[in-house]
């Protein structure tokens, strides 16, 4: 491939990510970035802070240079900051963040790493609908910095780091001088920040992540990991890692993502003050849907470029189709199907394109206004209870949706009350967790050993760690509260079925008006479950 790319025949990735509108800067030297990607496969890696409990479409700029690495046979590597984020990165804010509370964060952490895994399934199922097969090469990894955290002493971060970095260019960045002149000050945790960062690209290094990507905002994190894995890499106490790094193409390299804002100069992915979430539960996908048919017309051919595998080709074309008649948002059609279809699948996009057809055709209009995508002809089953189901906002001020709404895909949260859960066998948990149709699937999963409950890691205590699982067995009732940590129980079924359980009282879930399988039901038990006990 290298030699196709030095003789002009193709593309080098740097190339391709600049067509495709994704590189806002190179931290570092522009053509040796160039050279790398066309000499080696680099591996890449991007972080995110579990701050919220979702990924939002903002973070999806770095995220698609990782999903085109990815197609391209690029080592990618999805980083999630579970202990990053208990500090939270300073970088442009004006005001230190109030502090979360751990069991907040811990949900947060489990529904994003949730989301990752998802969201990394689903490039690869993209990927392939535009014609890219998988191959031996390509590699998705997703990992947590607890997993280091948790266990690198504080002296060895700064005597292998700390000793190299200079108070003065610190002191001289833009947050750190804005927040000491004119906002709050800045706690030294924060003012740490960077080094957290700088230390995760060095273990991410090691294993081959010489690039890091990033938003916009990420240029000085990224320029000052740079020059700390040049430090480190240069001066370690541990000689199997001291490499001088003098050949160009060893070198960490960055690349930041541009900074989208609406014409009102609203950040991008805020839509009248609400985020647009990539969690369906707290956007539906009708609303993603929406939010991308609103692009105003300057920019929805770079969205293009941007947020979809769509190739250039087809992107010139329907532009083509778009500038005769501006009116039928074409290209905004083509970009909210794509984008939905990214996050949440083939099967949601066309039910949702059906669903908005439906509900916006013009008058008069002539048949269907654009055949982009494909629709069947009539909604997945799951949607035909649900026409409306996209005007169901659950941001009700619950973290936690109602479990009672499955406005689309299945929601990752419920909540249940105490006594479904304490003393309870798990049959019955996966069951009033919606995991299972009954109480005897439940069973019967468990003792295939089909379902999984979060589990303690090491000494650090339940789900601290990267998550861990372990098979649930048919254990004794009174075991289960084993598994439960700050009121939450994490629940698995098979690869890919998971539900966060946040446990209330039994006032609170009745006074929420929520309800859950088995909930005050005095069903008739069940032969299979007496079985079970
Ligand atoms: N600081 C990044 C997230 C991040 C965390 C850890 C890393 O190693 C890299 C990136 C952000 O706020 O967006």
């Amino acid at each position: 491939m290298g030699k196709e790319i030095e003789a002009g025949k193709r593309k080098s990735f740097l190339e391709h990510l600049e067509e495709r509108c994704l590189v806002n800067s190179v931290v570092g030297e522009r053509d040796v970035l160039h050279q790398m990607f066309t000499k080696k496969r680099v591996g890449m890696y991007a972080g995110v802070d579990p701050t919220a409990p979702s990924l939002h479409v903002g973070h999806m700029l770095p995220f698609m240079i990782l999903a085109w690495g990815y197609v391209w046979g690029l080592p990618v590597t999805f980083l999630l900051g579970g202990s990053t984020s208990k500090i939270g990165d300073p970088s442009g804010r004006m005001k230190g963040r109030a502090p979360v509370e751990s069991s907040v964060r811990k949900a947060n952490m489990m529904s994003m790493h949730i989301q990752l895994k998802k969201l990394s399934r689903s490039i690869e199922t993209y990927g392939r609908r535009h014609g890219y097969v998988r191959e031996w090469v390509w590699k998705r990894a997703l990992m947590n910095n607890n997993t280091w955290w948790n266990k690198t002493p504080f002296v060895e971060v700064l005597r292998e780091l700390g000793q190299f970095i200079r108070i003065g260019p610190m002191l001289g960045r833009d947050t750190v001088k804005a927040r000491l002149t004119k906002g709050d000050g800045m706690a030294f945790s924060e003012f740490s920040y960077p080094l957290m960062q700088a230390w995760d690209w060095w273990i991410l290094f090691r294993k081959g992540c010489q690039v890091q990507v990033g938003g916009s905002d990420q240029f000085g994190n990224i320029l000052f990991g740079m020059d700390s894995i040049k430090a480190i890499s240069k001066n370690t106490m541990h000689e199997i890692n001291r490499n001088p790094l003098d050949d160009d193409m060893d070198k960490p390299m960055g690349i930041t993502t541009p900074l989208l804002t609406t014409s009102s100069g609203e950040k991008f992915g805020k839509s009248a003050g609400n985020a647009i979430w990539l969690d369906s539960d707290l956007t539906s996908s009708f609303e993603l849907y929406q939010f991308f048919h609103r692009t105003s017309d300057d920019v929805v051919e770079r969205y293009l470029k941007m947020f979809t595998f769509l190739p250039l080709e087809e992107i010139s074309k329907i532009m083509e189709a778009q500038n005769q008649d501006p009116s039928q948002r074409v290209a905004q059609q083509a970009l909210a199907a794509e984008f939905v279809e990214l996050i949440h699948g083939k099967k949601e996009a066309e039910a949702v394109v059906m669903q908005h057809r439906s509900l916006f055709r013009p008058r008069n209009s002539k048949a269907e206004p654009t055949p982009l995508p494909k629709t069947p002809s009539s909604p997945p089953a799951s949607h035909q209870n649900s026409p409306v189901s996209g005007f169901t906002n659950p941001q009700s001020g619950n973290e936690y949706a109602p479990q009672t709404n499955f406005a689309n895909m299945p929601a990752p949260h419920v909540t249940l009350p105490r006594s479904l859960v304490y003393n309870q066998n798990f049959h019955k948990i996966l069951y009033s967790a919606g995991l299972v149709a009954s109480k005897s699937e439940g069973h019967r999963i468990i003792q295939n050993s089909g379902a999984y409950v979060g589990s303690r890691a090491g000494d650090t205590g339940p789900m601290s760690d990267s998550m861990s699982f372990t098979p649930i067995k048919p254990w004794e009732a009174s075991k289960t509260e084993t598994f439960i940590v700050d009121d939450l129980l994490l629940l698995r079924i098979g690869k890919w079925k998971y539900k966060i359980v946040k446990i209330i009282s039994d006032e609170d879930f009745k006074q929420k008006g929520l309800t859950a399988p088995g909930y005050e039901e005095a069903e008739p038990e069940e032969p299979v479950q007496d079985a079970a006990q």
